[in-house]
């Protein structure tokens, strides 16, 4: 398929400072592309020599033809840029600004036809700011604002639509929604280029990512390819998990900082039923050493202890914990300097867990519901739980462990 935007060698400079550098980029019909990216990486730059307003060096195409061959009107007509944070001093009635979208169509002093009119409710409608209709737009939410304004970019009737930030003051239901937007223009066959901050956004709703630091593309590719934690730590500066959060099954990322200076101090988790994941993910920013079993397959904390790269033992399914496994479990216990229980159900298939706990030189037990309320043995494991609350050096709420650690 050919592609409607191509951008070659593009350098912008301000006052000698180089802003974008050597842009090359590609862009089909119907793809919704998310410009990602730090604070200066260049995005709304890029977006504005897209849409003629800056000129730069190299080339930019629409449809095979050069924009700086093309009147501002006949590329109005054909890429609609909403800027970031526009504001508009004068009091115009929502409804008024809406109908500006329709501007490239019409000569001097020509008045819009109804069917203009048709364009812009429409338009309002599916941006639901209908009922703003005669609200100033200078004395309306930011939320509301953007939303009306998103609306007089869809009455351009482009088939490229620019998007810097379009989110930015949108609370959580809007700033879904107006991706949900962008995807159905997408598939309508529009073309979307949406600079964008929001990563979990991005990877959620755009086909496309390309990440952009110091007026450069960096990566370009699908959300899975760019959004890597090797590239978000170089990029931002930060260090990143990305993972797939098992429950919604979409792309996560978990900032975080890691207090380097503790590997060498070892600590064991036995959990299960999903009540190691906090445990596991602030002994990790702790710099831990962690290791963690032994787990049942299936068992949402052995995610947590893949996306956080701890060691762990997993037994199958519906299964008791072989000698094997409890052998392994106990070196792991006997080598860490600390031993954690978390609150986890009590049966016979993890009874091992608690007995290989008794090892456990220093045990902490994290404890938020009664023993009893989670013994499925009728009161074995219980009896041993009891034991090892007598030796445990702390027995604590999980909301105190940062206190133990
Ligand atoms: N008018 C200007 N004069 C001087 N420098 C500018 C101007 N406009 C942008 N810049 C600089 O260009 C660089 C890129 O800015 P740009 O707004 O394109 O980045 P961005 O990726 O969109 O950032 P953000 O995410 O913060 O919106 C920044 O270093 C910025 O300071």
């Amino acid at each position: 398929m050919e592609s409607i935007i191509e951008i070659q060698n593009l350098n912008y400079e301000i006052n000698n400072k180089r802003i974008l550098d050597n842009i090359c980029l590609k862009v089909k019909e119907g793809e919704l592309v998310g410009l990602i990216g730090p604070n200066g990486a260049g995005k709304t730059t890029l977006l504005k020599c897209l849409n003629g307003i800056y000129k730069a060096e190299g080339t930019v195409k629409v449809n095979g033809v050069l924009i700086d061959r093309m009147s501002n009107k006949s590329l109005a007509e054909k890429i609609a840029l909403m800027h970031q944070n526009t504001q508009i001093g004068f009091p115009f009635p929502a409804k008024e600004v809406v109908l500006m979208g329709r501007y490239p169509y019409l000569k001097r002093m020509q008045r819009e036809s109804k069917e203009d009119f048709k364009i812009a409710r429409k338009n309002m409608e599916y941006t639901d700011t209908e009922k703003l209709e005669d609200c100033a737009i200078n004395e309306m939410s930011g939320g509301e604002r953007q939303r009306v304004l998103f609306a007089k970019t869809l009455t351009q009737q482009t088939d490229i639509i620019l998007l810097d930030e379009p989110t930015a003051s949108l609370d959580i239901t809007y700033q879904e929604q107006i991706f949900k937007y962008a995807r159905d223009l997408s598939e309508q066959g529009k073309t979307v280029l949406a600079a964008i901050h929001d990563l979990k956004i991005a990877a959620k709703y755009c086909t496309r990512l390309v990440l952009m630091n110091d007026g450069k593309i960096v990566s370009d590719g699908s959300p899975e390819e760019v959004l890597t934690s090797m590239n978000l730590s170089r990029v931002y500066g930060v260090n990143a998990l990305v993972y797939k959060n098992r429950i919604t099954g979409l792309l996560d990322i978990y900032i975080h900082k890691v207090n380097e200076k503790n590997k060498s101090v070892r600590f064991h988790v036995i959990g299960g039923g999903g009540t190691a994941g906090s445990v596991l993910r602030q002994l990790y920013e702790q710099g831990y050493y962690v290791s963690a079993g032994v787990f049942f397959q299936g068992d949402s904390d052995i995610a947590s202890a893949e996306v956080f790269g701890i060691d762990y033992l997993v037994e199958k399914p519906f299964s008791s914990i072989t000698d094997r496994l409890f052998n392994e479990n106990l070196a792991y216990i006997e080598k860490a300097h600390t031993t954690v229980l978390c609150n986890m159900p009590l049966g016979f298939q993890n009874i091992r867990n608690l007995e290989a706990a008794e090892q456990a030189e220093k045990l902490v037990i994290i404890e938020d519901d009664l023993p009893e309320t989670r013994d499925f043995t009728g009161g074995k494991a219980g009896e041993i739980y009891n034991r090892l609350k007598s030796k445990a050096v702390a027995v604590i709420n999980s909301s105190r462990l940062h206190e133990v650690l």
